[in-house]
């Protein structure tokens, strides 16, 4: 059963993980499971839902999963949910590249966290998104695509991590998840 104490994220993203501790660590405790889960092709809403049941499935009791895109406006949302793979093959630099031929840099930083509450249980979704656009690479680079994603002027990699979690991505989809534990509770 969930205790609302603890909860257990399923994720091999240590950056991710110690984000999500530092967002939300002082209201439940975060558990977590590195597992490598199979990611599906089709929306992000249907990539974080499957990945959520597989993960409460493996797990045999409730679950966070989270899964994360990165849309180029003018590319009408790709990468999206396969940014992962473009990063690998191109690189920060590649995928400024991809961008060199349009107009629009503007790009949306989408994070979804799924909840389940155990295997046969439908995940319910939470959602945010930060605006900002591509730019060529600033600032250390141990975070995916966080030197090249530019908010008001300054990439993630250039703010400092609480500056970062004031304003991402990451932080709205948790504030919503939080929202709902407190009119959750048990
Ligand atoms: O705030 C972020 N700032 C910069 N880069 C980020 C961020 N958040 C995720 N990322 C990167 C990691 C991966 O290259 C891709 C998402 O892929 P995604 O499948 O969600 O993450 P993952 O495979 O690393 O971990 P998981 O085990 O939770 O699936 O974007
Ligand atoms: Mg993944």
């Amino acid at each position: 059963m969930f205790s609302h104490k603890s909860i257990n994220f399923i994720t091999g993203n240590k950056n991710k993980l110690a984000e999500v501790r530092a967002i939300i660590g002082s209201v439940i405790e975060v558990e977590n499971q590195a597992i490598d889960l199979p990611e599906i092709q089709g929306t992000i809403e249907e990539i974080a839902k499957e990945k959520c049941r597989r993960a409460a499935e493996i797990i045999g009791g409730p679950v966070l999963t989270e899964d994360t895109a990165l849309e180029f406006h003018a590319l009408k949302g790709l990468p999206g949910p396969y940014i992962k793979h473009f990063l690998e093959a191109l690189g920060h630099e590649g995928l400024n590249k991809i961008l060199d031929s349009f107009d629009d840099r503007g790009a949306e930083a989408v994070c979804t966290f799924a909840f389940s509450n155990g295997p046969g249980s439908e995940p319910m979704l939470f959602q945010g998104r930060t605006q900002g656009k591509i730019v060529m690479a600033r600032g250390p680079g141990n975070f995916g695509w966080d030197p090249i994603f530019e908010y008001e002027g300054r990439t993630y990699a250039e703010m400092d991590k609480a500056e970062k979690n004031q304003i991402s991505h990451r932080s709205k989809a948790l504030a919503s998840f939080q929202s709902w534990l407190s009119e959750n509770k048990p």
